[in-house]
């Protein structure tokens, strides 16, 4: 007997036939790969149905992140799944590829050893390695005077608690890109803030104008983050000469850096042709920058610029496809075109969890479970077989707190009250994830204040702002607060790159309710306190880098609900994605 089919499925290809059809009813290839397949194949006259499956699969792949489709791990990377199916036979399957139209001008797909990739992405691969290989190919920057950078060096970076970071900058100011990576806490800005000072004493001592310096990160908040700790390290630890040699900058997102453009989502005014006027270019978290966006900003950096990119590449990588900064470090070392600078010791206040990140950095599922367990006044995990009275006592109190803020029209210190706590989940849907979450908080509070809470908009409604909107001037990951204003009205306070603003409710179309947030949205934020719901142990989201980017979210607190069979589950499972990007930069073929 076949199992019935569901004709309002969306995910099955009704019309798809034998292989295809196959692998859209194992859930491996949904609807839209077929369809992306049988379109490309049915107008370049291929009939091959290995060609068919691979082109479906290269769209599955770059919908989960990937750059390529590896046809030589693809079956294993399906797992179970596809256990049953007929997967072509891989030297037949790269043959059948070889001689297909679909590799011929205009060539839709590129072959590259095991790697597919649609022409796009395999351009703006080439175009990065190229691009840094051009980079590193350049005579290093000039060093007027070795005794003054010593001096500086020693300067800025006096004890030696800074000799990892001392270290990093010696080596950013050798050379002309610049990855600098650390987990939480490890003084990244600092290493930053420091390092511009120096390169503006270099320019001083070579008789050169001030640098004109760049900050930017992919969102708002990160850019607004970037520039406050920049600004807070200068005017508060450095002398008032290095604040003055800098002069005055602000931080942008790379989008707004680049200049956007009302014709293009993916070219910018700043391009080859027309590149930034900056000397120095920092980019601040960028693990969570596309490799499109990476194509985009290298083509558009001066090649006697410097660029100090400055990330975590054991986060998530970023929504859109690649993973740029993981390659970045383990490419351009390995292939000799520069050193990276690491900072591995976390100078924030008590370092457990410092110590916690490393821990599942390093998969040391033992020391995970013993930290999370015995982890202090910082670290807390909470094994509840029903963790809701907990939760309660935590977001509660904060929901109320800034309700009444909101409710005195304290537009200050209900986003304060905000910023406190943050609670993550992995999913939007299901009993783990943001929705449920979401209605459950505004249950409490109905429960606690008596009031229904009808309305979409009610007073003391946190948001999140889900789409960048250059007109009202607030972005993707900007947080705010509905508060009453004395004539009654609602307004939303949003705490944006430019400031705090404020509008009409009506006015914002994209923001959600945030008394919850996915991991993957709180990317390039932090508050002080976060709570991370594990999803439960079936969860395919549940990897290393959604559990390593969650908890490095905390500032001062993390608090982990979960049994300790999704922690183990959560170390084992990698977010890894499909680049050739890494192999370009070594320069080792694939094999
Ligand atoms: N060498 C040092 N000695 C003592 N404290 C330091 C040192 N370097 C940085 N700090 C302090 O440690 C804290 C974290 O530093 P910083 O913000 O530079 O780290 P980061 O890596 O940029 O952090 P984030 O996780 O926010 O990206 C700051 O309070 C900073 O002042």
């Amino acid at each position: 007997m076949t199992a019935a089919v569901d004709e309002f499925d969306s995910t099955l290809a009704l019309a798809a036939t034998g292989r295809l059809r196959d692998f859209n009813d194992a859930g491996v290839l949904v609807a839209a790969d077929i369809h992306v397949a049988s379109r490309l194949t049915a107008m370049l006259g291929e009939t091959d149905e290995s060609v068919a499956l691979a082109c479906a699969l290269v769209v599955r792949a770059v919908r989960a992140g990937s750059i390529c489709l590896d046809l030589a791990e693809v079956r294993d990377e399906v797992g179970e799944d596809g256990a049953a199916l007929a997967w072509p036979d891989l030297d037949r399957w790269l043959a059948a590829l070889a001689a297909s139209p679909l590799l011929a001008p205009p060539q839709p797909l590129r072959l590259e050893g095991n790697l597919l990739y649609f022409d796009r992405y395999w351009r703006e691969e080439q175009q990065v390695e190229q691009d840094l290989r051009r980079r590193a190919a350049r005579p290093a920057p000039v060093i007027p005077n070795e005794a003054a950078l010593s001096a500086g060096l020693t300067r800025l970076f006096p004890d030696a608690s800074y000799d990892e970071q001392r270290v990093a900058a010696e080596t950013a100011v050798r050379q002309w890109t610049t990855v600098l990576t650390g987990g939480p806490g490890t003084g990244k800005t600092t290493t930053v803030a420091r390092l511009l000072a120096l390169l503006a004493e270099q320019a001083e001592l070579a008789g050169q104008r001030r640098p004109w310096i760049a900050l930017t990160a992919p969102t708002g908040k990160a850019a607004a983050r970037l520039e406050e700790a920049v600004r807070y390290e200068l005017s508060e630890r450095l002398s008032t000469q290095d604040a003055e040699r800098l002069g005055d900058f602000h931080a942008r997102t790379l989008h707004m850096l680049l200049g956007r453009r009302p014709d293009s989502s993916t070219r910018f005014r700043h391009d080859r042709d027309n590149r930034l006027p900056h000397d120095i270019v920092v980019v601040d978290e960028t693990s969570m920058v596309s490799l499109t966006m990476m194509a985009r900003l290298l083509e558009a950096v001066r090649p006697g610029a410097r660029l100090i990119l400055v990330g975590d590449p054991d986060q998530l990588a970023s929504i859109e496809a690649g993973a740029v900064l993981a390659d970045l470090v383990a490419g351009l070392v390995a292939g000799g075109h520069g050193e990276a600078a690491e900072l591995r010791t976390s100078h924030r206040f008590g370092s457990e969890i410092g110590d916690l990140a490393l821990a599942v950095r390093e998969d040391r599922r033992d020391d995970v479970l013993g930290l999370l367990r015995d982890g202090g006044e910082r670290v807390h995990f909470v094994e509840d077989e029903d963790p809701r009275e907990r939760l309660r006592a935590v977001l509660l109190p904060d929901a109320l707190a800034i309700r009444t803020a909101a409710e005195a029209g304290d537009d200050v210190r209900a986003l304060a009250a905000l910023d406190r706590h943050r609670l993550l989940c992995a999913h939007r849907d299901g009993p783990w994830g943001v929705n449920h979450w979401n209605r459950t908080v505004e249950r409490w509070i109905t429960e606690a204040t008596e009031d229904p809470l009808w309305d979409t908009w009610y007073v003391g409604r946190p948001v999140l702002v889900t789409a960048n909107d250059y007109g009202l001037g607030i972005y993707n990951g900007d947080v705010g607060v509905t508060v009453r204003r004395p004539d009654g009205s609602l307004r939303v306070c949003i705490d944006s790159a430019r400031g705090r603003l404020d509008f009409a409710p009506g006015r914002l179309g994209n923001v959600e309710t945030l008394h919850a947030m996915t991991i993957h949205k709180a990317q390039g934020s932090q508050a002080a306190e976060v709570t991370v719901l594990m999803p439960g142990e079936e969860s395919r989201l549940l990897t290393r880098e959604l559990f390593y980017t969650a908890i490095t979210r905390a500032q001062d607190k993390v608090r982990v609900v979960g049994t300790e069979e999704s922690v183990r589950l959560a170390l084992a499972r990698r977010a890894l994605r499909a680049t050739g990007l890494r192999q370009r930069l070594i320069g080792v073929p694939d094999q």
